[in-house]
């Protein structure tokens, strides 16, 4: 495996992974008979956000884990973390909830440290190291990118089957029990869940699946599984806009004012800009994005580790706080393994 060059893959619900070597081409539109990443920020304001491989190969999971395998585990050391900015934003949050400006929105911590040992390329190969139901993705340019292994697909599109997922609600796995039947949790999930199946009854008949427990070993979250059978052919593009970002990542309800509030909220906490966008791929007509959270940022050796949580009105802010040291700690995890 090359360390020079640019490099993207995606691993799929369906188990595959699409893997791309650079140099990249950028695009407004997939080439309808080829294959393209799907690279745009949170603010879904790159005007090309396809990339087109100049070469890409098909592997499985495990194939992809393999290219890796010869790879040092990455060491980084970490800052020490700042919990004011964050208290200072979500009292912010508070005060605009209270307000009723919005009911649920999703301030993002940024942990900040340097890779001391090993390459960026370790960090996205670390990644690789977890299986289903964790999905790897990484975008490595020069100098600079992100990887990450995430639970959350956005969606996945073949003709016109779309099929999605509510992903929000988060406990340590040893309070999984207490964590089935906490109001706030599922007052979180519901948002989320809810909101996905107004977007999409507009545009297909929709399936809502039972709310379940996703067991990520540290952590569990609420999964409710969503399938639509779409009325006309969609573009990939289109249903980003109708669907990014959830209340799993966004304001609930999503406004071009709170999405711009939040959007200065992430600028300030220093949030990198992919951190919560999809990133996706097309391949001949087929295309799956997910949600790129869980994951690491870097530029040169200086390493960002940003993790979310969805504020509402009982939400309180050690709880939150401890909820972002879990999500930070079970990606530090992988990184480790
Ligand atoms: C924002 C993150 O995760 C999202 C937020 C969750 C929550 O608030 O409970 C759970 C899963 C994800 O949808 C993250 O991992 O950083």
């Amino acid at each position: 495996m090359n360390d020079f060059g640019s490099l993207a893959w995606l691993a799929r619900p369906d188990g595959s992974v699409v893997l791309g070597y650079g140099p990249f081409t950028s695009a407004a539109i997939p080439p309808v008979d080829g294959v393209a990443f799907y690279l745009q920020r949170y603010g879904l304001d790159q005007p090309e956000p396809w990339r087109i491989p100049a070469a890409f190969e098909y592997l499985d999971a495990r194939e992809l884990e393999r290219r890796f395998s010869n790879r040092p585990l990455p060491e980084c050391e970490w800052d020490e973390i700042d919990a004011g900015p964050f208290a200072g934003v979500f009292q912010e949050v508070m005060d605009e909830i209270r307000r009723g400006t919005f009911e649920k929105t999703v301030p993002v911590v940024v942990e900040e440290g340097t890779l001391v040992s090993g390459s960026p390329l370790d960090l996205a190969a670390a990644m690789t190291r977890q299986g289903s139901p964790r999905l790897s993705y990484a975008w490595v340019e020069d100098n600079q990118g992100f990887s990450g292994a995430t639970p959350e697909v956005l969606f996945s599109l073949v003709d016109r089957k779309l099929v999605t997922m509510a992903l929000a609600g988060t406990a340590k796995r040893e309070e999984r029990v207490v964590f089935a039947v906490d109001e706030k949790e599922i007052r979180e999930h519901e948002y989320v869940a809810q909101s996905l199946v107004s977007k999409l009854g507009d545009i297909g008949t929709v399936h809502r699946g039972d709310r379940t427990i996703l067991d990520l070993g540290s952590l569990v979250h609420f999964l409710s599984p969503i399938e639509v059978g779409l009325d006309e052919s969609q573009k990939p593009s289109e249903l980003i806009r109708r669907l990014h970002p959830t209340p799993a990542l966004g304001p609930h309800p999503r406004t071009p004012g709170t999405l711009a509030q939040l959007i200065a909220w992430r600028r300030r906490l220093g949030c990198p800009y992919e951190f919560g966008a999809p990133f996706g791929v097309w391949d001949h007509g087929r295309f799956d994005a997910i949600v790129a959270i869980r994951g690491v940022w870097w530029e040169g050796r200086h390493v960002k580790l940003p993790a979310g949580c969805g504020v509402i009105e009982v939400s309180r802010l050690v709880n939150e706080w401890r909820e972002l040291r879990l999500k930070r700690e079970a990606v530090k995890q992988v990184l480790a393994s």
